[in-house]
């Protein structure tokens, strides 16, 4: 047993013997880098003294050229051999603080010497070299801490399955090179290590969690077989950290072909990129990539609108219910994304291509150059078979040529002259010079007119020739509202409250807003004028929070990004954007091809004290099946006020006890940022309280107050509630933001109301919480 004193001092040896390999290593490693460092400084500094410049002829130039370049990739090469030093260097003193979390014997059918594996966040040999002191957590054979007792059991390797007899499983907790505890573990991962874990307070970064990786999750992080792996995972139940750890996986595993920069991750939003932001780095791996949906948008719309975000249209939907268009609105959000919306466009496209399309004049000085028109009948000159993306390139290099012969004529015009004359001294001598090195012409004066004539035209039209390039002779404002106006209002596929989502969409458009529902459409199309744009450097996309995409931007993702591997996780009951309302979400399997996918669910929710997951579990349909990792708190109580006075003064209360109890983050969440903002300015003169908005990327230890939606995918200590009155949460839809809300709370719930409690409770069993009047 672990507790046999005898194993704990052979233990305590061995961790000595480990710790004093890695001083070895890195004195060695330092006297290494020492050298290199010097050899970098006298690189830099002598440079140029090994290299004969001479450019006198063509062959000594090259010859000059290629000294240049051997000395560059000399100090590259030393510099990239220091900064690998620096990393292992790195890799070391993280071992030194904690060398290993877990042990395994392993004993292989038919051999007769067990395998004896200490895994770690990295891997160690010994002195010489041969044997593995500690197996980086990835490697084939620390699955099997993952994922087995003690007994039969096996892991698969390049050459196939390797079977055996697990003899031992042994969990550590090593800090700052002291062995503070360690266990023997009958069942997969101890549970006593994981509640050690889980009880501890919440951070505003998330941890990483190899040492406690559960079966189910282990799945997911070393699933290579589909390229859609989609994971439905209630909340708490490790998503995100399965991702994360995934990430740095996939860059063990495919260490010579991968790179952060071939992984991107899509996050809900800016605040949730910090908060994970630490977790590869503690594992010694790079970032990936992060972006949000609303990101990309951004960059493609550009200036052409004011582009809405997601949580602009949340907030809308959650507070305009009295504006006369909400309903058309509603309809529009939900028909925009969906397929059949899709389907429209194609055929709109179609549409298009006939004599539809709509172009833009090109100007040059407040004048026409080329007219729309003129674009529009090249366009149409062209044989209606090619496609519409080539028939646009084709006009492209017609228009390019046909400028090139404008631009000539332009050179004669009397504005040239004028600026001829008005160049300063410092643009003449440059022109000057330029011309001086064009041999034999300085002395003639027309000449050099002309040429000068040039280069002031050519600089003037370059902007213009740039915007040709881009296509911006597209009117794709013009074309996509187009789609909503009488000229084609009547679409055989339209729905049937089109006329209303058309009214509304216009006067949206005409206002050069683009609503979030429209950016997506709005983009496809342009997409399917232009051509598509594919994205080849990312290899594996994660999608967190994947329940909040619709299948219409999913087809776009999946045009972006045809060859990329992609790890799906959400959540059905976190669904709190106003499209997934009975709408499929991009967790439906209806959107993969079956031989594509690979799905895994996860049930269990290790985030909240069980008391708290038997109370939220209680609010979403099928909630019965969600379990609860086995860590006890008090029950979640809802406290009844008077007023909205007597709320605050409740909450002020409470948040400063929950504090001085020894929670690290207190998180006041509110249903809209309306309502987040009006508490905040009510509350801050007598709490410490910071306020969150969509705006805010990084969050600190304390109090602070935020709307539900910004809340999702993060965790705090203790949640507040701050009103959860029938006439706040009153409508079906809104339960998924309440579930969201609530299950944001690790060890502490509490749900302040005034009157009457949210029809939401209904039901939830009245022993899963305690009732009290404030
Ligand atoms: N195997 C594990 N060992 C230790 N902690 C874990 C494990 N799995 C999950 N956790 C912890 O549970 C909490 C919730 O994890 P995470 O945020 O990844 O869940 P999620 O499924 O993404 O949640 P949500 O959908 O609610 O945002 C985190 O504190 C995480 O560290």
């Amino acid at each position: 047993m672990a507790d046999n004193n005898q194993e704990l001092l052979r233990e305590t040896d061995r961790l000595h013997a480990v710790l004093n390999e890695i001083d070895k290593k890195a004195v060695k490693l330092k006297q290494h880098s020492g050298g290199l460092k010097k050899d970098v400084i006298h690189l830099r500094k002598t440079f140029w003294d090994d290299i004969k410049v001479n450019v006198d002829n063509m062959k000594e130039a090259i010859e000059t050229l290629s000294s240049v370049k051997q000395q560059a990739e000399l100090l590259s090469e030393r510099e990239r051999g220091h900064q690998l030093i620096h990393k292992q260097l790195a890799t070391l003193s993280r071992l030194k603080d904690s060398a290993y979390f877990g042990r395994v014997d392993f004993l292989e059918n038919d051999e007769s010497k067990k395998d004896v594996v200490y895994l770690g966040t990295a891997s160690l040999m010994d002195e010489n070299e041969e044997e593995f002191l500690i197996y980086d957590w990835r490697a084939p054979i620390s699955s099997l801490y993952y994922d087995y007792s003690p007994g039969p059991a096996q892991y698969e390797t390049m050459e196939g399955t390797v079977k055996g007899e697990m003899e031992l499983k042994r969990q550590f907790i090593i800090r700052n090179g002291q062995m503070k505890s360690m266990f023997d573990t009958g069942v997969t991962i101890g549970d006593e290590l994981l509640k050690e874990v889980l009880g501890n307070h919440a951070d505003s970064n998330m941890k990483s969690i190899v040492a406690t990786i559960q079966k189910e999750q282990n799945q997911i992080i070393r699933n290579e077989k589909s390229k859609y792996l989609i994971v439905q995972g209630v909340a708490g139940s490790g998503k995100t950290s399965a991702a994360l750890q995934r990430v740095a996986y996939l860059l063990y595993r495919h260490m010579n072909e991968l790179t952060a920069e071939n992984i991107m991750l899509f996050s809900p939003n800016p605040l949730f990129n910090s908060y994970v932001a630490t977790v590869l780095p503690e594992l010694g791996e790079d970032n990936m990539q992060q972006s949000t949906f609303q990101e990309y948008v951004e960059k493609r719309v550009g200036k052409r609108f004011k582009l809405e975000d997601p949580f602009e249209q949340m907030e809308y939907v959650l507070t305009a219910d009295k504006e006369e268009n909400y309903q058309a609105r509603l309809k529009g959000i939900q028909y925009k994304a969906s397929m059949q919306f899709k389907e429209l466009i194609d055929d709109y496209v179609s549409f298009l291509a006939k004599d539809q399309l709509i172009f833009k004049h090109i100007t040059f000085r407040g004048e026409i150059l080329i007219s729309a028109q003129t674009i529009k009948e090249t366009f149409h000159s062209l044989d209606m078979s090619i496609s519409i993306p080539n028939r646009i390139q084709l006009v492209k290099e017609r228009l390019l040529k046909e400028l090139a012969r404008k631009e000539k004529m332009e050179r004669k015009q009397e504005w040239v002259l004028e600026e001829s004359e008005l160049l300063n001294k410092e643009e003449y001598t440059e022109v000057y010079q330029e011309l001086r090195s064009d041999e034999d012409t300085f002395d003639d004066i027309d000449r050099e007119q002309r040429l000068l004539a040039k280069k002031i035209v050519k600089k003037h039209f370059r902007p213009i020739i740039k915007a040709i390039k881009k296509l911006k002779f597209i009117d794709h404002r013009a074309i996509y509202r187009q789609l909503f106006s009488g000229k084609v209002k009547q679409w055989e596929k339209s729905p049937e409250n089109w006329e209303e989502i058309c009214g509304y969409t216009l006067k949206r458009l005409k206002q050069k807003e683009l609503p979030y529902e429209d950016a997506t459409p709005f983009l496809y199309l342009q997409d399917r004028i232009e051509g598509q744009k594919i994205n080849t450097r990312i290899r594996y996309l994660f999608i967190d929070e994947a329940q909040d995409y619709s299948p219409f931007q999913f087809a776009v993702l999946k045009q972006l990004f045809p060859n990329t591997r992609m790890t799906i996780l959400g959540d059905f009951n976190q669904a709190i954007y106003a499209h997934t309302i009975n709408a499929p979400t991009l967790l439906s399997s209806e959107l993969y091809e079956k031989e594509k996918q690979d799905r895994m669910v996860l049930m269990k929710s290790y985030r909240s004290t069980r008391q708290i997951v038997e109370f939220t579990k209680g609010l979403v349909a099928g909630g019965e099946a969600i379990e609860a990792f086995n860590r006890n708190g008090e029950k979640p109580s809802l406290i009844r006020t008077a007023d909205q006075d007597h709320l605050h003064r409740k909450i002020i209360g409470t948040a400063k006890d929950q504090l001085s109890n020894g929670h690290q983050t207190v998180a006041i969440i509110c249903k809209t940022a309306q309502e987040t903002k009006e508490a905040f300015h009510l509350l801050k003169g007598e709490l410490d309280v910071q306020l969150m908005d969509k705006e805010t990327y990084t969050f600190t230890k304390g109090i602070i107050i935020l709307p539900a939606y910004l809340a999702k995918g993060i965790e705090f200590d203790a949640v507040i509630i701050y009103n959860a009155s029938s006439s706040i949460y009153s409508k079906e839809f809104e339960r998924k933001l309440f579930y969201t809300a609530c299950t944001r709370a690790m060890h502490d719930l509490k749900l302040f109301f005034i009157a009457e409690k949210t029809p939401l409770l209904r039901d939830v069993p009245s022993d899963a919480f305690t009732l009290s009047n404030g």
